[in-house]
């Protein structure tokens, strides 16, 4: 099986903050994220500032677009993004201007299928557009809720599309297995590293548990 990657949701509000967790971070995970409520409040230059300090790191923009998607998206291609995300329920004609934007800028994009109610539609709709990922995410308010992300991850795995899958919401180093043995290819990881005492180490352990499920 192949590595599956890493992504710490970057999900604070603070920029120095966020600069330093992903320092922290940074020797266990593959991709850093910047959180929808960090990217709003920080802005682009918060993607310069990461795609600056950390070169080989990809660099994923959690936009969450929702409408206007080239125009929106293409900014933060240009500023270093390497994956922006999408909205599944934008509809497939603003899934299809990020995945425009993504192309002029050799990028990627991922489709968020959260509140999406036919996934599997979406999914296969966005990989005909050229979406390579597909995001299983059951949000923070839908987590407490009491939702998790394994149904859909299951669901999604088993259309086989050839692209990869991101699985977050709330994975934690118990759950780590299960969404690997599930067919997640990106794990992301945002309260379970930064909410513990030491995020490093907590990084350290999810990169060990991610690694010995994938062998
Ligand atoms: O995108 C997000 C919320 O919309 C979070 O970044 C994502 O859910 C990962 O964080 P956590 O592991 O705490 O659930």
């Amino acid at each position: 099986m192949a590595r599956p990657l890493i992504q710490m949701a970057l999900d604070s509000l603070d920029f120095d903050q966020t600069v330093a967790l992903a320092d922290q971070v940074a020797p266990y995970v593959d991709i850093f994220e910047i959180g929808t409520p960090c990217i709003k409040y920080n802005g682009i230059n918060l993607v310069k500032e990461l795609r600056q300090r950390f070169p080989d790191k990809l660099l994923l923009v959690d936009l969450k677009t929702m409408d206007a998607g080239e125009y929106e998206a293409g900014a933060f291609y240009a500023a270093g993004a390497d994956i922006c995300t999408v909205l599944g329920v934008s509809g497939l004609a603003t899934i299809a201007g990020v995945i425009k934007a993504a192309k002029k800028y050799g990028a990627e994009t991922q489709i968020d299928l959260i509140n999406v109610d036919d996934k599997s539609y979406c999914a296969r709709e966005s990989v005909k557009l050229g979406a390579q990922i597909m995001g299983i995410h059951t949000g923070l308010d839908a987590q407490a809720a009491g939702h998790t992300p394994f149904g859909d991850l299951n669901e999604i795995a088993g259309l086989g599309l050839g692209v990869r899958i991101s699985v977050a919401g709330g994975i934690k180093p118990a759950t780590v297995q299960q969404v690997v043995e599930a067919g997640a290819n990106i794990i992301v990881v945002g309260a379970a590293i930064y909410g513990a005492p030491s995020p490093a180490e907590a990084a350290s352990e999810i990169r060990e548990l991610v690694d010995a499920a994938a062998v």
